[in-house]
């Protein structure tokens, strides 16, 4: 006996031979036995070749279509992806942000932590920049320091505009203690601390005559800042991450809009 849907195709069919409804039963899966399973033979059969006035961007075209005949480029995989690289950053930061509390595994180096986190602050760097240049008797050198000052104003207004496109909220596990912020600084993404530490480290190497030593300090001193972001509970690990990415890009961005003397004269000793 037909099932109720292939009599409806079938009178339907009877009336109009080129019924959108007998199109669509042919493309439906049967399970019964009796009911075959259609065959294509021809690329022109398929429905994605067909011109039929069925719109192939229809939602009832697109639930109908076999498995093979979809245009899909996966977008699932890119999702599932996405979700497994944010659960591994929840986890890692969960494990990591051992001085988050003082009651944390590792709370007892809170303090030292928090000493580190002061030395990237933007505060401190940005005075110590201002008090250098009008300490400076060369004019290279205030040349290289005006331009260290105009990239930690770049780096605070870029992260600013991350931050507040973004809107990525703190971990749960920070403690909203931090020593000045801005109001966009309540989000996480990226970290601001770590753009500067890793601007500011290569534009030392670059600019600085500094001993092998020194340099060793200061490369070591951007990777001990960047860390201390996850271990005091303040970053997951892809902002600092990806922050540490966007210090080196914001430094090559330094490199190209380079301040001249002759820029702003007035600033130099003639
Ligand atoms: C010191 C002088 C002479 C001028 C200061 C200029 C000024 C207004 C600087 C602002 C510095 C500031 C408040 C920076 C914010 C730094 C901060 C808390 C970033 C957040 O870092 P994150 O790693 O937690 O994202």
């Amino acid at each position: 006996m037909p099932s109720p849907r292939v009599t409806r195709a079938a009178n339907a069919n009877s009336t109009n031979p080129n019924n959108r409804f007998e199109f669509m039963s042919l493309l439906t899966n049967r399970t019964s036995s009796s009911e075959p399973v259609p065959t294509r033979h021809r690329l022109s059969d398929s429905p994605v070749h067909r011109k039929d006035s069925f719109n192939s961007s229809s939602p009832a075209f697109q639930q109908q279509l076999p498995e093979e005949d979809c245009m899909k480029l996966n977008p699932s995989f890119l999702e599932i992806a996405l979700k497994s690289l944010l659960a591994i950053d929840l986890w890692l930061t969960k494990k990591l942000g051992v001085c988050a509390r003082e009651g944390s595994s590792w709370g007892s180096a809170r303090p030292l932590m928090k000493l580190v986190e002061i030395s990237g602050h933007g505060i401190p760097w940005i005075g110590g920049t201002i008090y250098c240049f009008y300490k400076s008797d060369s004019n290279a050198g205030r040349e290289v320091i005006l331009n260290l000052l105009f990239a930690l104003f770049l780096d605070l207004l870029l992260v600013a505009i991350v931050k507040g496109i973004v809107k990525r909220p703190r971990p749960m596990q920070n403690r909203m203690d931090m020593f000045a912020t801005f109001s966009v600084d309540k989000y996480s993404f990226p970290s601001g601390h770590a753009t500067r530490a890793a601007m500011v480290a290569r534009f030392m190497l670059k600019h600085l005559v500094l001993a092998v030593p020194v340099r060793i300090l200061v490369v070591l001193w951007a990777i001990v800042v960047s860390l201390s972001r996850v271990v005091l509970g303040r970053h997951n690990v892809t902002d600092v991450v990806f922050g540490f990415i966007m210090g080196h890009m914001q430094f090559t961005l330094v490199e190209h809009l380079w301040l001249s003397p002759n820029a702003l004269p007035s600033l130099f000793k003639v």
